[in-house]
């Protein structure tokens, strides 16, 4: 559907002339954002978002659930301080298109939706999309009683057919490649007319922060949840059949989106400040706090947010990235410049993501002179001293922010199609400018 443009755009990454020290705001999370969005969507009434995510990936999720009936209307929160989104619940309708893009959360969160839908709905996006793995939510969908019609894909793009209800109840599903496939079917889990219980069986699930986070939002909007945390059994989760409430939410920063700029702290032997870092989160980028330090530096969390100070010293880590996997960009980025070896791990499906992260990293960072190897679920990175050139981006946002890092060290590196970073995270070119404006003397120089 979208078409994908050539992109030729290079950045040049600004080098660091000095040690950072910089307090940098991160706008709202990605994964909370449209978490929000969708359980507000099918409230029993209206409810607020606020602080949430402008992107990419968020404004897909908004058009779509405009798309099938819901109103969104954008503006400031009650208190009339502050970006807020009013959500008002409706009755969800066919025949509607939604455009996926190339968000994870868009692709596989509102297939569940759409069978609520009277009628069919439409799903296409990016070409990259039609290769992420959908077959998890869509044999599920069917096995709870949805029409689907994949043309025997199990991939995008797709036709549900909304019937007005579903059905539910059990259902097994391998959810080795994509959490957000146990994510999805949780989410709209209390509209359905048994409610579902989903029973992974597989390899080893990825990302389980996603899916507390998950189950933290619904229990928020009212819905019962049962998980293996709260005594069930191991592998599945429960989501009775409920009403939701409309909810009064303020989106967390995107704390993902916060590793480039602590990151930016650990390299150059600085001090970054986000603000708003909470105290308790489900969010996977809450890791990095331990990560970095042992990567090097120090973090306190204060009343003004999460301080994280670098020694101008980084060191390898051997790390399981299981259930922090995007985190990886970045950490490999920080890894590359380290002053020992690096081994990441319990990442294979990330070669599922955006784009197949390990091989990119792995070549991008080989191109600037780098030692990377791919293993069979992850990177070995051998530091070496790296030289400038283009750093290619594969439209995968992460891929962006990883190179930027690298090119506060290295002179000379190119990052093509910063924009990109779009998906999440729409004004990193001037974020990043910003941060560095704080260095005495810094090269900062304008996005292209
Ligand atoms: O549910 C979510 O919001 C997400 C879950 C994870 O997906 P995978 O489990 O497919 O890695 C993560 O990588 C993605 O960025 C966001
Ligand atoms: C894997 C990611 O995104 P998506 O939600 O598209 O899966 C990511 O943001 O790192």
């Amino acid at each position: 559907m979208t078409e994908s443009p050539a992109h030729t755009d290079l950045w040049p990454a600004p080098l660091a002339s000095g040690a950072v020290d910089a307090t940098v705001t991160v706008p709202g999370s990605k994964s909370v954002t449209n978490r929000g969005l969708v359980l507000a969507a099918l409230a029993a009434e209206p409810g607020w978002l606020r602080r949430p995510l402008r992107s990419r990936d968020t404004v897909l999720m908004a058009e779509a659930l405009r798309a099938l009936g819901v109103g969104i209307e954008e503006g400031v929160g009650p208190d009339g301080t502050g970006e807020a989104w009013r959500v008002i619940p409706a009755g969800l309708h066919g025949p509607a298109t939604v455009d996926v893009g190339n968000a994870g959360t868009v692709m596989r969160f509102l297939p569940p939706v759409a069978t609520l839908a009277d009628g069919p709905v439409r799903f296409d996006g990016d070409p990259r999309s039609y290769e992420r793995p959908l077959h998890g939510v869509i044999d599920a969908l069917r096995a709870l009683g949805a029409r689907i019609d994949d043309n025997d894909r199990g991939a995008l793009p797709m036709t549900v057919h909304g019937a007005g209800a579903l059905d539910g109840g059990p259902v097994e599903i391998d959810a080795s490649s994509s959490s957000q496939f146990v994510s999805a079917l949780l989410l709209s889990g209390p509209r359905f007319n048994q409610g579902v219980e989903v029973r992974h069986v597989g390899a080893a699930l990825p990302s389980l922060p996603h899916i507390r986070m998950t189950v933290d939002m619904l229990r928020a909007a009212g819905a019962q949840v049962d998980t293996p945390e709260s005594g069930g059994e191991p592998n599945v989760w429960r989501v009775s059949p409920s009403a939701l409430l409309g909810r009064d939410l303020v989106v967390e920063p995107d704390l993902s989106n916060a590793a480039p700029f602590l990151a930016a702290a650990l390299v150059t032997g600085g001090r970054v400040t986000i603000p708003d870092w909470p105290e308790r989160t489900t969010q996977p980028g809450d890791a990095l706090r331990e990560i970095f330090t042992a990567m090097g530096g120090s973090c306190e969390l204060t009343e003004a947010g999460l301080t994280f100070t670098g020694t101008g010293r980084i060191r390898g880590i051997e790390a399981d990235l299981h259930e922090v996997g995007e985190l990886t960009p970045v950490i490999a980025a920080v890894a590359a410049l380290a002053d020992s070896e690096s081994v990441l791990s319990g990442i294979a499906h990330l070669r599922l993501h955006e784009t197949d992260r390990l091989a990119a990293l792995a070549k991008e960072i080989n191109e600037l002179g780098g030692d990377v190897t791919e293993t069979a679920d992850g990177l070995r990175i051998r530091p070496r001293t790296l030289h400038g050139g283009v750093f290619h981006t594969y439209e995968d946002h992460r891929l962006a922010t990883a190179a930027a890092v690298i090119g506060l060290a290295v002179d000379g590196v190119q990052v093509e199609n910063v924009a990109t970073t779009a998906k999440t995270l729409p004004d990193f070119p001037e974020l990043w400018t910003g941060m560095l404006g704080s260095v005495a003397g810094a090269t900062t120089v304008p996005s292209a």
